[in-house]
């Protein structure tokens, strides 16, 4: 089982407050969910654990290990952005070993997910296509705990839904952590939410509390 310990995590932007105090943990088979308003701070968050971004207090440990500002992650934890990263000119079936170890490769190379894709460049994908290739590619990657920042984001409804599914596969061997807009598929997987406001994180029970901490509309 692995542990992912986040503690005491302040970051400001100038005047800004973004995130107070805020505590997360995560485990191997659990998906934890964060959901938040325009700019609550969710992303930064994220590069937070990840190690690209720097936060004026902060306490990462995982599996028993301390890990400083920007340290090396790889293999512990792995991160989807919301802005595109893959090589434009490389052919998808050349990129997966890239991130994934042999096992995790020659599964991606038969997913019905990946194949149509394998000899394409990323290029001369649509938006959605390489938004898709990128979560896989994370999802699928060595590490222990996963990252996703708006893996949802461009994909057509019925992709989401066998991205849900991998999601939830992959989290019997890893744990993730998941913020996207797409608030409803966030809650089909999630093991637990939490809503980030005014820099802090709110432990959610039911899509009521949702709207009452003026997340969601009163009509849903
Ligand atoms: N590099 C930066 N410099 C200054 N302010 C920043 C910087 N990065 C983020 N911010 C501010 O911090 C706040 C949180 O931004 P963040 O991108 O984490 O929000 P978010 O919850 O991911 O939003 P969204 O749902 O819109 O993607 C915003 O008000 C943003 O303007």
């Amino acid at each position: 089982m692995n542990t992912l310990h986040i503690d005491s995590i302040t970051k400001s932007f100038g005047e800004k407050k973004v995130l107070q105090d805020i505590y997360l943990g995560c485990k191997t088979g659990q998906i934890v969910g964060l959901l938040g308003r325009n700019g609550s701070g969710k992303s930064t968050l994220l590069k937070i654990i990840f190690g690209v971004l720097n936060s004026e207090t902060q306490f990462i440990r995982c599996n028993g290990k301390v890990l400083k500002s920007i340290t090396n992650r790889k293999k512990l934890i792995s991160y989807l952005p919301q802005e595109p990263f893959l090589p434009r000119k490389k052919k998808v079936k050349d990129l997966i070993s890239l991130f994934c170890n042999k096992e995790n490769t020659a599964v991606l190379l038969t997913s019905d997910l990946m194949s149509p894709f394998l000899n394409e460049k990323p290029k001369t994908l649509s938006g959605g296509e390489q938004r898709l290739i990128e979560a896989l590619l994370i999802i699928y990657s060595e590490a222990n705990f996963v990252l996703l920042d708006e893996p949802f984001q461009s994909l057509s409804p019925k992709i989401i839904d066998k991205l849900k599914k991998v999601i939830s596969l992959q989290s019997k061997n890893k744990g993730f952590v998941i913020s996207d807009h797409y608030y409803q598929d966030v809650l089909d997987i999630s093991t637990s939410i939490y809503l980030l406001s005014n820099g802090h994180l709110k432990l959610i029970q039911n899509l009521k509390e949702l709207q009452q901490y003026s997340y969601l509309p009163k009509s849903i």
